[in-house]
């Protein structure tokens, strides 16, 4: 998944082994080799070695961002090279593996890695992603072939399977269900029952079930598809949280616009930062009132067509945007029971065979999701590239989302910080141009979100900025907010699916002919005039902390102190090792 070479920290990785202690095929450990893995996960060599010696079904539950993917994905590949061998020369190609995934962008990902990993051996392990291909004639054409691997999500698949009667799945020797928890709160199950006639159940076939959260009500679908299921649970250990710095600040409404303006216009964070919104609107409106002040950010949301999802993601990955303001949707589809049962064991490591897990009646069921946001999710799964800060503009309704979000910083061993905004209950409403509806129970789902946290070892810190400081900005905050009126929302949002659509559509032949143009295209473009100051733009020298007064390039990590005090604290920071809290300067 990565395109450079990314160190796990110690946290995840078993440097106790390598990837050649597993015996596997030359061609993969090469691959794995060219992407920088040196070491398996903890995951990733617990499930390897349970797949491919005790060909056991696997139900894993391991921190975001600690290798999931390649836990089932390597096992995978090894099994059909090592089937290749013993293949004549009338044998006949068979599909042999399945992974349902419940985003377009996760069907993506997933076999975008699968191919990075048999990019030595891809004339005998073909990947096919069905969510890829519009075409009828072309899907034909692909499953003739008969794909060692196909990666889909359950609606696509049950699609293709209906309407190509020719295509088998009786032959499955893998069947993956990634992120198993969120396929059934996007209301999947029904799919996944379908799924089932058309496969040979408990025959033969290795079932993988994954994700960082998972409760009870997954015991449908373990019933249905596992046959004695080995259950991991592998979450981070105490002592090695520390990657991840998590705070939170309580604010109005309103002055979250304000704390969010002098965060980037003073360049507080160093570094990508992912902000999370809860509804679509918001993120036009944030958008807009930031683009007042000059500061660009790029839109994600399940409105506009995959094809500028996908480019999105890529772009920002490539860091081209530092950016993006993503709206998530799932959060609502999210019940909190999970984090609390769930998590009732924080077991470093504990491995179980055939035991069921953990009875949480009081698990609901939520509603389906819309079918505008159906395969979509920013939260889950995806895997951000170097996201130094996710900034949650907006509180996740639950405890579960808020670590499915959190966990697209700090990935594959790196560090990172979240921040959340949480609005004081007796705020809220006060401010209605700037109310949202789910903010009214902030402070209830923070307390959870701390119990869920403090479960898994981790501290969520208070952080309090200096009012008087941020007053000094709240004056040309008002003018920019006045200025994004619903109208000029509502356009914004209108002119952004135009414009992407049109990329989508109109110019996709265009960019298969020029993909260097596609290269060039930028989403985050201003989107509508709305009527503001040019002055907006400037921050004025007496806004300034002294430190920057004479040289704007000093903007970010400027002091509000002395500056004697910050010339040490730079110099720790250009340490290297120690974890850098970069909001300090605006500490009270
Ligand atoms: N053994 C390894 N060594 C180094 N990096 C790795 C290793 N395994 C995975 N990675 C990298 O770690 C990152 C996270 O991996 P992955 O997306 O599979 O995590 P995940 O557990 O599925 O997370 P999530 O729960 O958020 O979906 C990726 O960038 C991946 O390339």
């Amino acid at each position: 998944m990565s395109d450079s070479k990314v160190a796990v920290s110690k946290d995840y990785v078993d440097d106790t082994i390598t990837f050649d202690s597993f015996n596997l095929d030359p061609r993969l450990i090469q691959a794995i080799n060219k992407l920088g893995f040196e070491h398996p996960t903890l995951i990733q060599s617990q499930s390897i070695k349970l797949s491919l010696q005790q060909k056991k079904d696997i139900i894993a539950k391991a921190s975001t961002g600690s290798g999931k993917t390649a836990a089932y994905c390597i096992p995978i590949i090894q099994s059909i090279l090592v089937q290749n061998e013993s293949k004549t020369a009338d044998s006949k190609n068979e599909i042999q593996s399945v992974i349902l995934v419940p985003t377009k962008e996760l069907a993506k990902q997933v076999s975008n890695f699968l191919k990075e990993l048999t990019i030595y051996c891809g004339k005998h392990v073909k990947v096919v992603n069905l969510n890829d291909i519009e075409n009828n004639q072309l899907l034909t054409a692909v499953l003739n072939d008969r794909p060692e691997i196909l990666v889909s999500t359950p609606s696509k698949l049950l699609n293709v399977l209906e309407e190509h009667s020719d295509v088998s799945l009786m032959e499955l020797k893998y069947f993956v269900i990634d992120e198993v928890d969120l396929m059934l709160s996007y209301g999947y199950d029904e799919d996944l029952e379908k799924l089932s006639n058309f496969l040979n159940l408990k025959q033969h076939m290795q079932v993988f079930m994954m994700s960082a959260t998972l409760n009870e009500d997954i015991n449908t679908l373990k019933q249905k598809f596992c046959n004695k299921a080995a259950i991991l649970k592998l979450q981070d250990l105490d002592n090695q949280n520390k990657r991840l710095l998590q705070y939170y600040v309580k604010t109005s409404e309103y002055d979250k616009f304000l704390l969010i303006y002098v965060i980037l216009k003073l360049n507080l964070i160093k570094g990508k930062i992912l902000v999370f919104v809860n509804n679509l609107d918001r993120g036009y409106k944030l958008k807009l009132f930031l683009q007042n002040f000059g500061i660009r950010s790029c839109i994600l949301n399940s409105e506009l067509p995959i094809n500028s999802r996908l480019h999105i993601l890529e772009e920002f990955n490539k860091n081209v945007y530092n950016l993006l303001i993503a709206t998530d949707e799932s959060n609502e589809y999210d019940d909190d029971t999970e984090a609390e049962v769930g998590e009732s064991t924080t077991d470093a490591s504990m491995l179980d065979h055939g035991k069921d897990v953990e009875d949480n009646k009081s698990a609901k069921k939520l509603g389906k999701k819309s079918n505008d946001a159906k395969d979509y999710s920013t939260s889950r799964g995806v895997d951000f590239k170097n996201v130094a800060c996710v900034l949650n503009f907006d509180l996740s309704s639950s405890s579960k989302a808020y670590i499915h979000r959190v966990g697209r910083t700090a990935r594959g061993g790196k560090s990172g910080m979240a921040l959340s905004f949480v609005v004081f209950k007796n705020e809220w409403g006060k401010h209605k141009a700037s109310s949202l509806p789910s903010a009214r129970k902030d402070e209830k789902v923070l307390a959870k979100i701390e119990r869920t946290q403090k479960k898994l070892g981790y501290e969520i810190e208070p952080y309090q900025f200096d009012n008087k400081q941020l007053d000094n900005f709240r004056y040309r905050m008002d003018d920019s907010f006045r200025s994004v009126t619903q109208t000029a929302v509502r356009e914004a949002r209108l002119k952004e699916i135009k414009m992407e659509l049109m990329t989508s559509e109109k110019l996709k032949r265009h960019f298969e002919e020029n993909p260097q143009d596609f290269e060039t295209l930028r989403h985050d473009k201003a989107l509508s005039k709305v009527r503001s100051d040019v002055n907006l733009k400037r921050v004025p020298d007496y806004l300034l902390p002294p430190g920057a007064r004479q040289d704007v390039k000093k903007l970010g990590f400027v002091p509000f102190t002395k500056h004697k005090k910050r010339q040490q604290q730079g110099k720790r920071r250009s340490g290297g090792k120690k974890k850098v809290d970069v909001l300090k300067k605006y500490r009270k």
